[in-house]
């Protein structure tokens, strides 16, 4: 089998501040995603979220059924976000295929068919990042460059803040059910992102941290604004973020990372900041 997936039920706030490093990392922290010839998706049921890497190599890979979502087809009843942050490759779309560079994404509308993956060159593999959420009605698959993307410049280099927000599956950019996606990439210097910090009870985020050293190390802030909690993320590992809880991170070296929404709402803006002094 070249594709497995695993399950993260929801922990709530009350279970999460009482839990140690580890049982945090279960909850929240996917470890490992990119495997070459692979295909691992994780189903969270943080707004019914799946999140997962695919890498293709020694042949093209294919997602066509998913036993969990208990349709016979991935994508009948769901829409995908896929971002590109390996080597060149395509990706086929109901027989028709996107060749997407790196950090180009495509927008995948409800009822697509089956997804195919490959990479242009084995020996530099892609590395397909899959984000997808239920959907109720179908909206165009969109090839999306980085050009494309609404460039949001946000912080300074005196905060150690300053950042460019790409936003990929936006509501200026393409049309979409649950999913709003984006990268956001760095200043040089500059380590944080998602602060000053906020939450959004009426959509779940996951970010992806990629671009990073072996050993540069992503201090990840999570949990209620009066209860954080922080897990330390290497290259390639993603965190689970629920409605109630902060996602925020500094960096010990450069990293780009990529988050995603699904929720009530597809409005980015729709955000409640939380008060340097609410954090404890
Ligand atoms: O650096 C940032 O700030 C972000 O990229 C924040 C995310 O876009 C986010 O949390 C959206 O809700
Ligand atoms: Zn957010």
């Amino acid at each position: 089998m070249t594709l497995s997936v695993s399950t993260r039920q929801v922990v709530g706030p009350e279970d999460a501040a009482r839990r140690n490093t580890q049982g945090l990392r279960d909850g929240f922290v996917i470890e490992s995603m990119f495997h070459p010839g692979r295909i691992n998706l994780t189903y969270s049921h943080l707004d019914r979220m799946i999140v997962g890497g695919v890498v293709p190599a020694g042949g093209t890979l294919t997602i066509d059924r998913v036993a969990e979502t208990g349709t016979d087809q991935f994508l009948e009843r769901r829409e995908a976000a896929i971002l590109n942050i390996g080597g060149a490759g395509t990706i086929s779309v109901g027989g028709k295929d996107y060749a997407l560079g790196f950090q180009e994404a495509i927008y995948v509308g409800k009822g697509s068919g089956a997804l195919s993956f490959a990479s242009d060159n084995e020996a530099e593999p892609a590395l397909f990042y899959v984000l997808s959420a239920p959907a109720h009605r179908i909206c165009p698959t969109v090839h999306i460059t980085r050009d494309m993307a609404k460039k949001v410049h946000l912080g300074s280099a005196e905060e150690c803040n300053h950042r460019t927000i790409n936003q990929y599956v936006h509501p200026d950019v393409c049309e979409s059910c649950q999913l709003v996606v984006g990268l956001t990439t760095f200043e040089p210097g500059s380590v944080w992102n998602t602060m000053p910090a906020h939450v959004h009870d009426r959509r779940m985020e996951v970010y992806l941290y990629f671009g990073m050293q072996e050993a540069t190390r992503i201090f990840h802030f999570m949990g209620e604004p009066g209860e954080t909690r922080h897990v330390v993320l290497k290259n390639h590992e993603a965190v689970l973020s629920p409605g109630w809880s902060i996602h925020s991170g500094a960096g010990t070296g450069r990293y780009a990372f990529i988050w995603a929404m699904a929720g009530d709402n597809i409005s980015f803006t729709d955000m409640d900041k939380v008060p340097m002094e609410a954090l404890r």
